[in-house]
């Protein structure tokens, strides 16, 4: 699995404990910035991961930032992409096994890194569970269709 990883000022140290629990991992990651905690704006870092997912060089995203929400709408913005933004194990566990979740948020001004790790494990390990889930998942990518394009 290749996992792609970004963060605003808000989300940089988080995201530096997600690149070693990766590594722990043995999972493969690119770091798409931000490089420090200077203030940024995150859509600027939202759109590359959730590029490269959408493509489907990356398998998985990650984003962090302070809240999670405003990477959440960012990314969701980019067809093919669904961010789920988490803070519990388990709408971890809930987003992969029903929405096929490719894209995680979370907000390090919202939750510890211990819980955030926990999430991040869960997420990356739990498989989609198709069957219904697949349905309402193919209705979610026939509504990105019907709106793509639009302005
Ligand atoms: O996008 C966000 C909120 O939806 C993130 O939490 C940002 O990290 C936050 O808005 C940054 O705020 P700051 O006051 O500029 O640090």
């Amino acid at each position: 699995m290749k996992v792609a990883l970004a963060a605003d000022h808000g989300g940089f140290k988080l995201k530096q404990e997600i690149k070693s629990l990766l590594e722990s991992m043995n999972i493969s990651y690119e770091d798409f910035g931000c490089e420090c905690e200077t203030s940024v704006d995150y859509p600027d870092y939202a759109l590359p991961v959730a590029e490269k997912v959408a493509s489907g060089e990356f398998d998985r995203g990650i984003l962090v930032c302070g809240t999670g929400i405003g990477m959440s709408i960012a990314a969701n913005k980019v067809r093919g992409i669904r961010c789920a933004l988490v803070h519990d194990t388990f709408s971890a566990k809930a987003t992969r096994e029903h929405n096929d979740s490719n894209v995680l948020a979370m907000g390090e001004r919202v939750i510890g890194p211990g819980l955030a790790l926990d999430i991040v494990k869960i997420w990356l390990e739990t498989e989609f569970l198709g069957g219904r889930h697949e349905r309402r998942v193919d209705k979610i990518k026939e509504i990105e269709a019907k709106h793509a394009g639009v302005k």
